[in-house]
């Protein structure tokens, strides 16, 4: 029996930006994860996850897995299947179970579910058949079960769910890794050129996350921003690879001052894509989210694409901020941030 976990995760600036390949964010691993137990099983595999449908596969004589309907757990077994071939590693079937504390009766909170369960699928399918595969080999893999599912995901969740703690993340060119036949060219693709992680130090200041009650879908989201397509979007993209880049400045010098006011800039810079796009990135109610916070002397924004979702603060731990965001229907989360392993 192999068990694995992952984190999820926030957005703290670069989002949307980092849709583009190259392009910079910077994001956290929070203290709530996916859990995977996998078990080796014989001719059926069964993946069971709490308040979803079972689904069942088998092999064919010649070992291709044969499942019925795809989702990101299939597409994370999958890749790894399509590796173990290209490596002449014999086959085996296994049964999967699924534990998240990232929804909410049933409801994704925004922390990064899809990423941490492919995370956690790749870990332990990795481990099975002993493919020995760095973090960043196993970020790589990630991204490329990912895309077959949501081919315009960044991949900065599953980089933050990989590696834990406070990271920058640049995107690799998707479409290109997507035309690569094996999975091994695919790993070597010129497609990552523009790809990086990195580990950045934490800051002493508080991270507190509320939550708005209402899931938004990412990717109608991107969709739609892309469709829009704002004239003043390489405007945008340089302001926020700008703020991305002053923010890293500021966490790896441990001026908070300069890290709350980059979070403001980030914050300015989505309305302003708000504004050209007429797209609602900052709701209402995650406008309500973050001008509690900044009443209070924290620096907010809406994380991730907005919509819904949660919203970020970072200062001092305030219990009448809290208490003023339940006031307006907001629910704060109790999550830390989950350090990276080394
Ligand atoms: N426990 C789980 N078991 C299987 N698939 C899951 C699980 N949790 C999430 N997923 C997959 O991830 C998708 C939601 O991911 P995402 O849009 O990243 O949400 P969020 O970031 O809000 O958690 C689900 O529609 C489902 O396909
Ligand atoms: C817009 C984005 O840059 C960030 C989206 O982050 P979210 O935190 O909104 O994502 P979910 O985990 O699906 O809720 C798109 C991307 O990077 O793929």
């Amino acid at each position: 029996m192999i068990t694995t976990r992952a984190p999820g995760k926030l957005y703290i600036a670069g989002e949307y930006a980092v849709v583009e390949p190259g392009h910079p964010a910077i994001l956290v691993a929070v203290d709530r994860h996916i859990t995977v137990t996998l078990t080796e099983s014989d001719g059926v595999g069964c993946i069971a996850s709490s308040g979803r449908r079972t689904v069942t596969w088998h092999r064919e004589a010649d070992g291709t897995m044969v499942m019925k309907r795809h989702s990101y757990v299939t597409r994370a077994i999958e890749v790894v299947d399509r590796l173990r071939a290209e490596r002449g590693i014999p086959p085996l079937t296994f049964d999967l179970t699924i534990d998240s504390e990232l929804e909410e009766g049933g409801r994704k909170l925004g922390l990064g579910s899809s990423a941490a369960v492919v995370v956690a699928v790749i870990e332990a399918v990795t481990e099975l058949y002993g493919l020995g595969l760095s973090p960043i080999d196993r970020i790589k893999l990630a991204i490329l079960a990912t895309v077959a599912r949501s081919p315009r995901a960044s991949g900065g969740d599953i980089a933050a769910s990989t590696l834990g703690g406070w990271i920058l993340y640049r995107s690799p060119d998707r479409a290109v890794l997507a035309r690569e036949r094996t999975v091994t060219a695919a790993m070597e693709s010129a497609g990552w050129q523009g790809f990086d992680v990195r580990a950045l130090p934490a800051p002493t200041l508080d991270l507190m996350v509320g939550w708005t009650g209402t899931p938004a879908s990412t990717q109608s989201l991107v969709d739609a921003v892309e469709q829009a397509g704002p004239a003043d979007f390489d405007a945008f993209l340089a302001d926020s690879d700008r703020i991305v880049h002053s923010l890293a400045g500021a966490l790896e010098s441990g001026d908070h001052a300069g890290v709350q006011s980059a979070v403001r800039e980030a914050r300015q810079n989505l309305a302003r894509l708000q504004e050209s796009t007429g797209i609602a990135i900052e709701t209402d109610r995650l406008a309500a989210l973050c001008d509690i916070a900044v009443a209070h002397g924290a620096a907010a924004k809406p994380s991730g694409a907005g919509g819904g979702d949660c919203g970020i603060a970072l200062g001092t731990f305030d219990r009448g901020l809290l208490s003023e965001w339940e006031s307006a229907g907001i629910v704060p989360l109790d999550l830390h941030v989950q350090e990276g392993a080394a």
